[in-house]
């Protein structure tokens, strides 16, 4: 009946193990000049600001305070780094976009830092890409999607805030989803529904970041 994926007992294990470890932060830049060095497997979390992509953070890694969150729209403005030992792991949480009263120039700089970044990371594994459950895949994901399909990186589609619409609507959500997933080069076809306020789906985003990070 649903359309979410499924995972095994094992990759579900996994990756509840790989999150006890204690996640910390590493590093913000601004610029590709000071980038970390490119160790392991990188995800990167992107979506508009708002969509909830710090609160995911913070619930995968157990940790409330990891990534800032906040009510103001467009906080997090750097790629900032998340490691924890004995993990190949390294979460990037990306600028939001899409923050209307972002200054041009800011905007700017967020498409050229995020290109360079998407182009150049020899080690970036996929990019989970936000979308909010109450508002579905907006004008400027779509402008998202066009980037990730030209730096030729593989994007997933994880829908945040699930707690916030019906079931009904959320089966419907995901059809939708789907269909316009299928017309994107770069886009992976299976989707996630999580809530990190009702710690729904957060096991099952932990087991895919296992695969993703040991495959
Ligand atoms: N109901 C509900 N609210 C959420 C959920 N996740 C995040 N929020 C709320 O959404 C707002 C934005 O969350 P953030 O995690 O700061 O969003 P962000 O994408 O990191 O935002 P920027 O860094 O500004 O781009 C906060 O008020 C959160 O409390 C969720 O699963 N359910
Ligand atoms: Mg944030």
């Amino acid at each position: 009946m649903s359309e979410e994926q499924k995972y095994s007992d094992e990759d579900l294990e996994a990756g509840r193990l790989m999150f006890c470890h204690p996640w910390d932060f590493l590093t913000s830049v601004t610029d590709m000049a000071n980038l970390p060095e490119a160790a392991g497997a990188e995800i990167a979390f992107a979506g508009r600001s708002n969509v909830g992509k710090s609160s995911l953070i913070n619930a995968l890694t157990g940790r409330k305070d990891l990534a800032r969150t906040s009510a103001t729209p467009g906080r997090t403005q750097m790629l900032n780094f998340f490691i924890a030992p004995e993990t190949p792991l390294t979460i990037v949480d990306m600028p939001g976009y899409g923050y209307a009263q972002a200054p041009k120039e800011l905007v700017e700089a967020w498409t050229q830092l995020v290109f360079s970044y998407l182009r150049g990371r020899p080690n970036l594994r996929r990019v989970i890409l936000l979308i909010d459950s109450r508002h579905g895949i907006k004008k400027n994901d779509l402008e998202a999607m066009e980037l990730l399909d030209k730096a030729a990186v593989v994007y997933q589609v994880v829908l945040t805030k699930a707690d916030k619409i019906k079931p009904p609507q959320l089966v419907r959500l995901i059809e939708d989803t789907k269909a316009i997933l299928r017309k994107r080069v770069a886009a992976h076809p299976e989707i996630l529904a999580t809530s990190s306020e009702k710690n729904r789906g957060v096991d099952e985003l932990r087991a895919e970041l296992f695969l993703l990070a040991t495959q």
